[in-house]
């Protein structure tokens, strides 16, 4: 039987947040902003392990109390320059635990809002699924796109559009052979490079509060969606 396991690559800086503490340690609801994402991973049964990418040069990881996690829990320090190396260099460093057929959720440190009913539905969905696939939300606004000046170049018709989000679940045989595949290609999602392999991944509908926090705006609204989670 395939067994599920979680990875979080938390190993970026948050640049576009502009602040100097590293975006997945910014506090949230007096947590660090990663803490979220744990807990909602470590929470479900079905997820044997949670592995965490760090830079090598973290020193922030070690000032948290992660013992209420156990030995669920376990930080890789193996992060690399990119998202897609972090998550390559993350998932072979675990080699010696896992079956190519074993199920790998890979989910942004910087996705907090994450629900068990979202992540449920997900495992549900592409548990029964051959290539695996990811959650995500039908683009809801009219999509413009800009010439050089910032004027209106044309209507782009948002028909069959979806905004990806994570978690992005493989079979971890297939992830690692894709990642691999990529070469100079740097793709910012796992799916995107299980596409590149010919594969279509499954879309699995989800929500807006499964927002990621990119630009400091959006701090704010996590923990409005935070205080108002149910579960
Ligand atoms: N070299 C990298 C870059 C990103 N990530 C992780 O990938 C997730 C999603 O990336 P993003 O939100 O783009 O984070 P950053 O790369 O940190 O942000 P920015 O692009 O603004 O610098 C984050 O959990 C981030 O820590 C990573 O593990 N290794
Ligand atoms: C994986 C991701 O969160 C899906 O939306 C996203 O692609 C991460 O990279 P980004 O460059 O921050 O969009």
């Amino acid at each position: 039987m395939s067994n599920y396991i979680a990875l979080i690559p938390a190993a970026g800086f948050g640049s576009r947040m502009g602040n100097e503490v590293p975006k997945q340690y910014l506090s949230l609801l007096g947590k660090p902003m990663i803490y979220y994402a744990i807990k909602r991973l470590c929470s479900a049964h079905v997820i044997k392990q949670v592995y965490v990418v760090l830079s090598p040069e973290d020193t922030m990881w070690n000032e948290y109390d992660w013992s209420a996690f156990k030995s669920k829990l376990n930080p890789l320090f193996c992060g690399g320059d990119t998202r897609a190396e972090s998550v390559l260099n993350g998932l072979q460093k675990i080699q010696e635990t896992v079956q190519a057929d074993d199920w790998v959720l890979v989910h942004d440190a910087a996705r907090p809002c994450l629900t068990n009913e979202h992540l449920a539905n997900l495992i549900r969905v592409i548990g029964e699924d051959e290539t695996g696939g990811l959650l995500a939300v039908p683009v809801a606004d009219t999509l413009k796109r800009a010439d050089a000046q910032g004027r209106v170049k044309q209507t782009e018709p948002r028909e069959g559009l979806w905004q990806a989000q994570t978690p992005q679940m493989f079979r971890y045989g297939l992830l690692v052979k894709a990642l691999q595949a990529l070469g100079t290609d740097t793709p910012t999602d796992e799916a995107r490079a299980v596409e590149h392999l010919g594969f279509h991944p499954k879309l699995v509908a989800c929500d807006s509060r499964n927002l990621k926090v990119t630009y400091p705006q959006d701090l704010q609204l996590a923990a409005l969606i935070l205080e108002n989670l149910v579960d």
